[in-house]
């Protein structure tokens, strides 16, 4: 695969790149249903609901039982319920992908700096980030709630190539799924995939992204200043 040359940092993706949280969206999801009344519902669902933030996976979630004013009357309660258990359990069901901590190593060595971008709300993600060691290796941590707009857009990316005072050509963004390379794309930065996360439940392989890597240690395996 090509190298990818002249990149000063990387933007990482959290769920399904960094962390297997899918457990834990699970958990708090069923936890969730059950103080709503609804049954249980599965891992498969889950992993094809996550990426677009809180609000989205509630309406998905909801809309399994609900019509659409259905969701919208339960919508409050069930965002609350959810974000009460999830706050709870965060992190106990999760673990780290292989190569994670290798691979941000690796591209700290080469002088990279690195931010988090991710669809998860900054108040879940940055304990998530500190009980799994993970926050060490980030100057900055956005989360789906930290700015006005959330992956897909591309402006968290573009906030970071700004704060860090690089041009998105400089700038790599590494994730799980349509989401980060649908926002890199369009800020104009390059970006790799990896094939282990989420991606709504359909193929990376039909994603439009600089390549897909194994790992993110093979990600900075190919990344160069
Ligand atoms: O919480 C989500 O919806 C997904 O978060 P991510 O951007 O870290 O994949
Ligand atoms: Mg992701």
């Amino acid at each position: 695969m090509t190298r990818l040359e002249g990149i000063r940092a990387a933007i990482v993706d959290l769920d399904g790149t960094m962390v297997d949280t899918a457990p834990d969206f699970l958990v708090a999801v069923n936890r969730m249903r059950s103080d709503l009344g609804l049954a249980p519902t599965d891992i498969g669902t889950i992993t094809r609901f996550v990426g677009k933030g809180t609000e989205n996976l509630m309406r998905r979630v909801l809309a399994l039982d609900y019509d659409v004013a259905g969701v919208e009357r339960h919508f409050e309660a069930a965002l609350a319920s959810y974000s009460r258990h999830y706050i709870e359990i965060n992190g106990l069901h999760s673990s780290v992908y292989p190569g994670v901590r290798e691979g941000l190593a690796a591209l700290r060595a080469k002088g990279l700096r690195l931010a988090c971008v991710t669809n998860k709300p900054y108040g879940f993600a940055r304990p998530l980030l500190a009980s799994t060691g993970l926050d060490g290796y980030f100057e900055l941590v956005y989360g789906g709630d930290s700015l006005p707009k959330k992956k897909p857009d591309p402006y968290p990316l573009l906030k970071v190539c700004e704060d860090f005072g690089l041009t998105p050509a400089q700038v790599v963004a590494i994730g799980d799924s349509s989401n980060d390379a649908l926002a890199a794309r369009a800020a104009g930065c390059r970006v790799l995939n990896v094939p282990y996360g989420y991606n709504h439940g359909e193929s990376i392989h039909n994603v439009d992204s600089d390549g897909i890597v194994s790992s993110l240690l093979d990600a900075a395996n190919l990344i160069h200043a």
